[in-house]
């Protein structure tokens, strides 16, 4: 144990140049700061930060950053908020004769953009330099229990200056499913996940085994005879219809309670990606002008190497033959027209809203019938939407009129008025995140450690590590090259016992032997190429596997609606919308929770219901705020809260509905005050639409056309989702 990293009482380490002219160090008494308070150190040293070998700094980590200063000439003080770490890797120089040590932050914060004036995320990666002496395995040792106290910073475990810093302490490594639709969207989920989602996974330790789906119902298959307890989370590479799979799959089992905890998370790979803007946008992840995949990513990382998940209300849908759980919307008329209608835009991404949202204006409808709800009581849905609405219009305002920051330091600044100016919305309680480790992993063993810096490729375009890789090797305690050990695991097949997990790229946990690597990575996304080409997978559609609720609503579409504008063919590469729905005559029906506050359907209404007759143009009952990009449709929803909020329009003319969708398109729907038009905070809700002509859809998928009525249950599932401490 090297005494200068036990700092608590102010005793630290100060470099000098020995007769030899090797750098030592020597035990001073280093005066805080104004303000600071030492003990908040947790680990000092003096380094220097890689290319520039020449200048010293003192590097302090703290709870909340680690923060490097000149010990010499002008003072520059520079920091990394934790906040913005996903993971530190320790590397070594490939020159033998290198004895220095090295550890790398790798942190995604903030930056303004010059034109546009957007918050985004970019990748800034650190490479701090030990050379304590000339002992590689000295300097070494540092670097590790630099990595070992950010690593157990990030996982939230409770460290102090006093803490022996070993590698027992590490959270057990993580391990994610990866459930990639390689027709979700614009059919680039696979290119996103290899190109843009894998390096910061490496970057932030969490292994993975992906599985790209050869059907639709695949994934529910999948989830339904899934062993959950073995997987830190199920991670969806596509839209909302592959999540809408996963949840119902999990919801299909005799044992739903337990497995519907297994975290969710979200890489955006489909069209409208409802539930991830949802996510970022009450994160306050500026996604909608940003690089999506890089915050999903950014999040979802974040929330494994911090062991958060967050609770999400799942919403219990009856209609006359099934039961399906739904986590976005209900919608009947106006947007599930959009949206259905669309499918044949597909190739435009996001934008296919847009065009079928301009068809549908020339050809509003209207759908004659009943809407019963049961409000929540004390809630003014309409009220706190405006509300929202004007908050968050001052938040954009101020985060607009704030400066670009000139230095790291400004920035940080920057980002801690924005923080502390957050609206309510965003300032939600951390305690209600759980761990979500994996019940059955091992810890991870004790000489595992390392880098795999050295060979990457350039991750994240004008981030060139080229240079450093032609300047660092991966170090392994080892011995053996993480190479040739991820090589020995392949060839050998090593799985993590499961059929499913074939192209595991972690290997051997239990062996202590570190085989993460970028070889085995590119290894097993090449061998789950040779698995798809080799299928030879065409775009199937479940309609052999569709209730007969979906035939009945294909039946009735027939008629209502033109079906051939609509491409809802089976040939179509995207999808048939009839979805995995659970048989109404199986088992799998009767499983969730009971749907205590709703009598069957048909029988009337208890006492506190409201009904509302007349002809509408769109109903919604919401439970998060999007309901696809750029769509914010609910700035009041919370994942949490219990209630739903039903919208609707009647006897709307063109020009009311196209304003309502602006105002939609803007986050602004706050701003609707029109006759005709509501938004209540429901717990429930009933549909009983006259006539069998319309589509009704449940998180965009076609369900039964009829009578249908919902429930909300509270924090059923969970979903992969971080927060800061501090906010
Ligand atoms: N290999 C596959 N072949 C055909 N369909 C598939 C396959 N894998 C999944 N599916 C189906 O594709 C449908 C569409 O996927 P998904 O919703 O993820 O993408 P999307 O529709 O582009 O996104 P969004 O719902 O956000 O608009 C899902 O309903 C899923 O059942």
């Amino acid at each position: 144990m090297t005494s200068g990293h036990m700092i608590g009482d102010n005793v630290v380490r100060k470099p000098h140049a020995s007769r030899r002219g090797i750098e030592r160090t020597k035990h001073v008494y280093v005066r805080p700061r104004e303000g600071e308070i030492m003990s908040d150190v947790i680990l000092q040293d003096d380094l220097t930060v890689f290319p520039h070998s020449k200048t010293a700094y003192r590097v302090q980590l703290t709870r909340e950053h680690i923060q490097y200063a000149r010990t010499q000439g002008k003072p520059r003080e520079r920091r990394i908020l934790l906040s913005d770490v996903v993971g530190c890797h320790c590397l070594r120089g490939r020159h033998e004769s290198d004895s220095a040590a090295y550890f790398c932050i790798y942190a995604y914060p903030l930056r303004k953009k010059v034109i546009t004036g957007d918050w985004t995320r970019h990748r800034v990666c650190t490479t701090f330099r030990v050379k304590t002496t000339d002992d590689h395995s000295e300097n070494h040792a540092q670097a590790e229990r630099w990595r070992i106290a950010v690593k157990c910073l990030l996982a939230r475990h409770s460290i102090g200056p006093q803490t022996a810093l070993e590698a027992r302490l590490l959270p057990p490594s993580p391990r994610l499913l990866i459930l990639i639709n390689p027709f979700g969207g614009q059919g680039k989920a696979q290119q996103i996940f290899r190109e843009r989602v894998v390096s910061m996974l490496g970057e932030s330790d969490i292994s993975f085994n992906m599985v790209v789906t050869e059907r639709s119902g695949h994934a529910h298959d999948l989830m339904r005879d899934l062993e959950v307890s073995q997987w830190s989370g199920v991670v969806v590479v596509s839209g909302d219809g592959l999540i809408y799979e996963v949840i119902n799959g999990l919801m299909d089992r005799p044992d739903w309670e337990e497995a519907i905890k297994m975290p969710i998370g979200l890489i955006p790979g489909g069209t409208g990606n409802a539930l991830c803007c949802s996510v970022n946008y009450l994160l306050d992840e500026p996604f909608e002008s940003a690089d999506q995949v890089l915050h999903s990513t950014f999040v979802l990382c974040k929330s494994v190497v911090s062991g958060s998940s967050y609770p999400m209300d799942l919403v219990s849908v009856q209609t006359k033959s099934s039961r399906i759980f739904s986590f976005l919307h209900i919608s009947w008329g106006f947007i599930s027209d959009i949206d259905i209608g669309s499918e044949k835009y597909r190739y435009l991404g996001d934008a296919r809203f847009f065009v079928g949202l301009v068809q549908r204006l020339f050809d509003l409808r209207k759908y004659p019938g009943h809407v019963s709800y049961l409000p929540v009581k004390g809630v003014d849905g309409r009220a706190l939407v405006h509300q929202i609405t004007e908050k968050r219009k001052q938040w954009e305002n101020l985060k607009q009129s704030l400066h670009r920051p000139r230095s790291l330091s400004q920035r940080n600044g920057e980002r801690e008025r924005l923080r502390s100016a957050r609206p309510a919305q965003f300032t939600r309680s951390v305690s209600m995140m759980e761990g979500s480790r994996p019940r059955n992993l091992p810890p991870r063993s004790a000489s595992v450690s390392q880098s795999f810096y050295s060979d990457l490729e350039p991750q994240t375009p004008g981030v060139d590590t080229a240079k450093e890789a032609a300047l660092f090797n991966e170090q392994t305690d080892s011995g053996i090259p993480t190479s040739e050990r991820m090589e020995e695991n392949m060839t050998n097949g090593h799985s993590t016992g499961d059929d499913l997990h074939a192209n595991d790229w972690r290997g051997d946990e239990t062996s202590g032997n570190e085989v993460f690597s970028p070889h085995s990575l590119h290894a097993a996304v090449d061998s789950q190429d040779a698995l798809v080409s080799n299928a030879n997978i065409r775009p199937q559609h479940n309609h052999s596997n569709g209730s007969a609720a979906n035939s009945q609503s294909g039946d009735s579409m027939d008629s209502a609606i033109d079906v051939s504008a609509m491409d809802l063919s089976a040939d179509s590469p995207t999808r048939a919308h009839s979805h995995t729905m659970p048989n109404p005559d199986s088992e799998a029906r009767r499983h969730g929770p009971v749907d205590a506050l709703l009598p069957p359907l048909g029988q009337p209404l208890p006492d506190g219901w409201v009904t509302v007759e007349g002809d509408f143009n769109l109903v919604m009952a919401l439970n998060v705020p999007h309901i696809s990009t750029g769509f914010n449709m609910s700035p009041a929803s919370q994942l949490d809260d219990g209630m739903m909020f039903l919208m609707y329009a009647m006897n709307t003319t063109r020009s009311e509905m196209s304003n309502i969708s602006f105002k939609a398109s803007q986050g602004r729907i706050g701003e609707v005050e029109q006759a005709g038009t509501d938004v209540i905070a429901v717990h429930a809700f009933r549909l009983e639409p006259q006539g069998d002509k319309g589509l009704i859809t449940a998180d965009g998928e076609v369900i039964e056309y009829g009578p249908l009525q919902a429930q909300v249950h509270r924090s059923l599932a969970r979903v992969l989702m971080w927060k800061p401490v501090e906010i």
